[in-house]
């Protein structure tokens, strides 16, 4: 995508066709619909909405979708366009690749946004976004990797070398600083950065760099090219994100829809990562066990109709349930229930 495009200009410059019928024709689709006339109607009914970029494909793409539907966001996106109106809230979603949309929170096209740190990082409009929700997912590294049995093995050595990555901006940073040490210690040295759209890992079996600046996650993608980590340049999750100063498309009216999103978004995610653990024990074990399920504030302890007996109940991480039943039940307790949360709210 060449310069900056709002999602008006999206919106307009898009061909509208009704939601296809599996195996629908477009063309007919849009002139039974009249493309202009729906065009216009689109372009009118975003005024009144928050308009709330999302990745419109790629590693984030899932869970993004996953996380609005437990956020009640209902929506229908028409095939081919890249704006789908929230049936249920003045909300319009702007389906953008992850890396656009750093530039387009920026520049107050619109009012949110989900991406990752990374691409945030890289876009170098850091400054004029603020990050309102970290979301536990599309957690990653960017690496510096090497061939194993390449000659330079430390960005000391990589001086001067050649380095293909898609995160040109923040590889020149780290290596004109690498350059600039190594100046410093005697040794001319212009390390070349040179951009590459995906795939990075090929280009140093292709000859054509001496090391990568790539993503790494499983390692798996690292490993099968050969190549091991040598430096990290820092760690990504996807983020729920904001202009830093609000823009003036978001109206008094629309403000509070960008808290009600990040309350429900933070809703589900607690719900994903928490389970709400029950059980009866002995009041004079009591502290031992509470030591275990301290919960979020504080576990509800209630009396039981047994005298001495209370009954407790708390959330606990779900990464941690069967160790934490373990515990419990060295320490006494009795009738352990582990309930899944569907939904819930917590203080962000
Ligand atoms: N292996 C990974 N594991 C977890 N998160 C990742 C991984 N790779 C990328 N991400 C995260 O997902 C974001 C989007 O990366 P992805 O590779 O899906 O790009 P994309 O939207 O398909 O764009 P393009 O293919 O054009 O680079 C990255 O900026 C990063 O935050
Ligand atoms: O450590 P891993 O779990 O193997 O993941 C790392 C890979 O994931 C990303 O690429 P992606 O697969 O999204 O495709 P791309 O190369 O086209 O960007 C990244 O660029 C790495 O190649």
């Amino acid at each position: 995508m060449s310069g900056a495009q709002t999602p008006m200009n999206l919106a307009s410059s898009t061909t509208l066709s009704r939601p296809a019928p599996s195996g629908g024709n477009d063309r007919a689709a849009k002139s039974s619909f009249g493309s202009e006339s729906a065009m216009s109607l689109l372009v009118d009914s975003l005024k009144d909405r928050l308009l709330f970029a999302i990745p419109k494909k790629g590693r984030l793409y899932e869970k993004t979708v996953e996380l609005l539907a437990g956020a009640d966001i209902k929506f229908n996106r028409a095939h081919r366009l890249d704006v789908a109106l929230v049936q249920n809230h003045p909300i319009a979603l702007v389906f953008l690749p992850a890396s656009d949309i750093p530039r387009f929170v920026a520049l107050g096209s619109v009012s949110l946004g989900i991406t990752g740190q990374d691409v945030i990082a890289e876009s170098t409009h850091g400054d004029a976004i603020k990050e309102l929700l970290p979301l536990g997912f599309g957690k990653c590294k960017l690496q510096v990797q090497v061939p194993v049995t390449g000659p330079k093995q430390t960005i000391e050595e990589l001086a001067g070398g050649r380095i293909a990555t898609s995160f040109n901006v923040l590889a020149e940073d780290l290596f004109s600083k690498v350059d600039a040490d190594a100046k410093a210690a005697g040794k001319e040295a212009k390390t070349s950065v040179e951009y590459v759209g995906g795939s990075v890992e090929a280009a140093c079996a292709l000859g054509m760099a001496d090391g990568i600046v790539d993503l790494v996650e499983s390692g798996d993608t690292m490993r099968a090219a050969g190549l091991h980590a040598i430096h990290t340049l820092m760690s990504s999750e996807a983020v729920l994100i904001a202009p830093s100063t609000p823009h003036a498309s978001l109206t008094p009216e629309l403000a509070p829809i960008v808290d009600m999103i990040k309350r429900r978004i933070a809703g589900v995610i607690a719900a994903q990562k928490y389970v709400y653990a029950s059980y009866n024990i002995e009041r004079k074990n009591l502290q031992n066990a509470l030591k275990i399920t301290p919960g979020r504030r504080a576990p509800t302890v209630s009396s039981l109709d047994e005298e001495g007996w209370v009954a407790v109940s708390s959330m606990i991480e779900k990464k941690q349930m069967a160790q934490v039943m373990d515990e419990l039940e060295v320490s006494g307790a009795q009738d352990i229930l582990i309930l899944a949360l569907n939904n819930c709210r917590v203080n962000v």
